[in-house]
């Protein structure tokens, strides 16, 4: 199946915590996080090993029932292991320290969805510097600090951001401490969506904090993304 268009899974975008989401299960906080509104799940472990990783994926994938896309944080290992398993997986996140965005591409194929982050104007320059069709995304933080990644990127704030998806002709998701209140600016800043952690998983309520975010991401702006 050909890859799906950016626009459509980037604007309420789920990357999950284990730990987060803990006393539930990662599965049951993505099933109500789909029905809620989330348009895309990243599966962010970064505790477990491969085996019990494969397994997590393929549980959020079931949760996920095709309605939106699944990808892999960092390991393209676990998602070639997972859709061999017959799991329902689109494709892979990768970092600046991760494998090569090209290498990535190459194994994974043309249909896999495969996201690039970025932090500063020379990565996002050396995305676009790929062949056409190597990145499909790219995921731009720190927007604002955030206890979820301890290593974070300094943080950007919505203008650094602002500043970065303007030189960039991929689509750009917003990450680092998002919260409701940023949608409206990060709309207006060109971001084609919002990645979240805490806001879902650690929510009381995750269907209803997915349904503030969607709320708040749909509210009219002055200006479209991409
Ligand atoms: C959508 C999205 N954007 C950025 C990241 C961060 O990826 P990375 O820089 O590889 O850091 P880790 O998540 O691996 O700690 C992301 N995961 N998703
Ligand atoms: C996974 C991740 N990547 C980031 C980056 O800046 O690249 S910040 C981050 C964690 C975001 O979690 P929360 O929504 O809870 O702040
Ligand atoms: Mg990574």
């Amino acid at each position: 199946m050909p890859r799906p268009a950016p626009a459509q899974y980037l604007p309420l975008y789920l990357v999950t915590d284990t730990a987060l989401c803990a006393p539930r299960a990662v599965a049951d906080v993505v099933a109500a996080a789909v029905a809620a509104g989330v348009t895309c799940v990243q599966v962010r472990d970064k505790h477990a090993g491969g085996r019990d990783l494969v397994s997590l994926v393929a549980a959020v994938a079931r949760a996920a029932e095709g309605r939106v896309p699944v990808l892999v944080d960092d390991r393209v290992d676990v998602y070639l292991a997972a859709r061999e398993l017959g799991a329902r997986v689109d494709g892979v996140h990768v970092g600046q320290s991760d494998l090569p965005a090209g290498a990535v591409r190459r194994i994974v194929g043309v249909d896999a969805v495969v996201g690039l982050s970025a932090a500063t104007p020379g990565q996002v320059a050396a995305a676009h510097a790929l062949p056409a069709g190597t990145v499909d995304y790219l995921g731009i933080g720190a927007v604002h600090a955030t206890a979820t990644k301890p290593d974070h990127p300094a943080p950007l704030g919505v203008e650094g951001f602002a500043t970065l998806a303007a030189g960039a002709d991929l689509p750009c998701v917003a990450i680092g401490g998002i919260t409701t209140a940023d949608a409206a600016a990060l709309r207006a800043a060109g971001a084609a969506g919002m990645a979240v952690v805490s806001a879902i998983c650690a929510a009381a309520d995750p269907a209803a904090s997915t349904r503030d975010l969607a709320e708040a991401w749909r509210a009219p702006t002055g200006r479209r993304s991409r």
